[in-house]
């Protein structure tokens, strides 16, 4: 009889336990679907706050100490957070806003389209404002934004109001002025047709876990229309875990991602909390001769912020033609 309390605290102590753990993880949870997010309460989009605080924790800041972070609903129903990241010792423009963190966590997932999207700019998290020059054009350029929306909320308010993403970015270059009417955009769905070139060895036919198989797979869904110089990236931290992220350009040029950035984005979205000194190989996949090649830049990153043993290589990948016309005259 005298063991019976013991047993029942132990089982007790397994329960909170197994909570805590649950909550240790819901702490690093970047995407939720509807029913997650309406628990945290985020049930209509005037609600989007409600996940505000739990964006700017993950935030990765170490430079300028802010925490930023970005609560967005795709056009699926589930609801995504972004955070600022930023990487000592490299250029600020290396620097990862929230909105395109977002914007890149929906490409991953395959979200077709962000619907409205709350951004913190105060640290009590009572101000929503518009996201800087470089998100808008981000944003603009993403399919379906003519949805978006924008929450704008000063201080004095009670709960704020949408703004339509076109009225903060009027008189826009945007991709209609440059690509050919029906070219797909970005989040919409694409195959570059890309296969690696010979000198990569042997190419797989299925699900292997070879990392240049996975860079390969993310170049193919790179977006750059401009250049045709798509690439992606993959990654593997000390867990066997890998990641991978894919080159996304802007028609504006400069606010466009690299490939390492967008696979940090997966990084810090699935790692759960890990640092950058956690990845120990890398690999990047893009075209021979590339017009624009990530090559020195994604080791320049790597260098800095990956384990010092990070082993970085880089493979080449060509055009396969026959696929390419099978799958542009599907279009
Ligand atoms: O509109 C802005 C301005 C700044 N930041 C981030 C970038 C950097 O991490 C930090 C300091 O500028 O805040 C944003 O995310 N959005
Ligand atoms: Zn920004």
């Amino acid at each position: 009889m005298a063991q019976r309390p013991n047993l029942l605290s132990h089982f007790q102590n397994l329960v909170v336990e197994s909570q805590n753990r649950a909550m240790a993880q819901d702490k690093y949870k970047f995407v939720f679907t509807a029913n997650e997010a309406a628990s945290e309460g985020v049930t209509e989009p005037i609600r989007l706050p409600k996940l505000i605080r739990k964006a700017m924790s993950l935030a990765r800041g170490p430079i300028s100490k802010y925490k930023i972070g970005a609560v967005g609903r795709a056009s699926s129903g589930r609801v995504y957070l972004g955070v600022n990241v930023e990487f000592p010792g490299l250029p600020l423009h290396h620097s990862i806003h929230p909105e395109q963190f977002l914007v890149t966590n929906l490409a991953l997932n395959s979200e077709k389209g962000l619907r409205q999207l709350a951004v913190a700019i105060s640290n009590d998290c009572i101000e929503f404002g518009a996201p800087c020059g470089n998100c808008r054009q981000f944003l603009m350029e993403t399919s379906n934004e003519i949805d978006i929306k924008i929450l704008l909320k000063s201080k004095h308010e009670a709960e704020g109001s949408f703004g339509k993403l076109k009225l903060l970015l009027p008189y826009r270059f945007s991709p209609d002025d440059v690509l050919p009417k029906g070219s797909p955009l970005l989040l919409e769905k694409r195959d570059n047709c890309l296969i690696l070139s010979r000198s990569a060895g042997e190419i797989c036919s299925s699900d292997c876990s070879h990392l240049k198989c996975k860079a390969l797979a993310a170049a193919n869904n790179s977006f750059s229309p401009y250049t045709d110089s798509p690439s992606g990236v993959a990654l593997r931290d000390e867990d066997g875990i890998w990641y991978r992220g894919w080159y996304i350009e802007s028609v504006a040029y400069s606010p466009s991602l690299g490939p390492v950035q967008a696979a940090l984005v997966d990084f810090v979205a699935r790692s759960r909390g890990k640092g950058f000194d956690k990845i120990v190989e890398a690999v990047l996949v893009e075209k021979n001769n590339a017009r624009v090649s990530q090559e020195a830049t994604a080791k320049m990153i790597l260098d800095t912020i990956a384990a010092p043993n990070c082993d970085f290589k880089v493979f080449h990948c060509d055009v396969d033609f026959q696929k390419s016309i099978l799958v542009n005259s599907d279009r």
